[in-house]
């Protein structure tokens, strides 16, 4: 589950503070789809580093499968990360001149395993974008759309319970993007959670839940075939 109560987050001092967030609050359950929505400039981005612990809210609580993000210190955060979260880009973010293997590889938390153990996590998650056989090519000669790919097998090869996707079809041709949605959804319904900040309307429509924030706040939050 995911319950921010709320959150505020302020960036400079005195006379020049700004908010980012404003008492933002919601809950979502395990396994739901979510989409953050609003303008440039209206903290979807800084809500969702409010959510992973990549920037600590100022105030307010932030719960994530139970545990409450605000109390963990640094260490603690990015191991929480690193086991309960993957994050997808919109500029994909891949190593060009490494393999697909070791982009995947370089980001896998069991540091010790072994190889056999490491290969068959790697190729179970390339298999689970599409990109089986692809573990030698060099990241720069895939298509954008495969780089995305390869950014959600990056980001899945832990098993997270949260993928968090920001712009995750931003980049691509509309055709590239729908498939890359699909596949998004598809991890969903094995029991990811996911939560997407798109500007795509038909695509936060495609969320149980849309979220709209503004100026820092949320402005509104519906649910699939519910308006609140
Ligand atoms: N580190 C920072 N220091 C100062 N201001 C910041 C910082 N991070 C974000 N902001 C400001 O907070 C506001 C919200 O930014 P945020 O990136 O969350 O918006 P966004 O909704 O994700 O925008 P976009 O859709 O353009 O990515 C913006 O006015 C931004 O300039």
């Amino acid at each position: 589950m995911i319950d921010v109560k709320g959150i505020s987050k302020s960036f400079g001092k005195g006379a020049n503070r700004f908010y980012a967030l404003r008492s933002v609050s919601f809950k979502a359950e395990s396994g739901e789809s979510i989409a953050i929505i609003g303008k440039s400039g209206s903290g979807k981005s800084t809500l969702i580093h409010a959510i992973s612990g990549l920037e600590k809210a100022d105030s307010g609580s932030v719960f994530v499968e139970g545990v409450d993000i605000l109390k963990l210190n640094e260490k603690e955060t990015d191991k929480f990360r690193a086991e309960k979260l993957g994050f997808v880009f919109q500029q994909f973010f891949v190593q060009g001149d490494e393999t697909a293997y070791d982009n995947i590889s370089l980001s896998l938390e069991i540091n010790n395993a072994k190889s056999s153990e490491r290969t068959t996590l790697i190729r179970q998650a390339l298999s689970q974008v599409g990109l089986e056989g692809k573990e030698k090519s060099l990241a720069r000669d895939l298509s954008g759309g495969e780089k995305q790919r390869l950014a959600i097998a990056r980001a899945i090869v832990n098993n997270p319970k949260i993928l968090i996707a920001d712009e995750p079809t931003g980049n691509l041709d509309s055709q590239t993007g729908a498939e890359i949605e699909q596949l998004l959804f598809e991890l969903n319904q094995k029991g990811t959670t996911l939560m997407i900040v798109t500007h795509d309307n038909e695509l936060a429509e495609k969320c149980d839940m849309q979220i709209t924030i503004k100026d820092g706040e949320v402005q509104n939050v519906k649910r699939r075939g519910v308006s609140a």
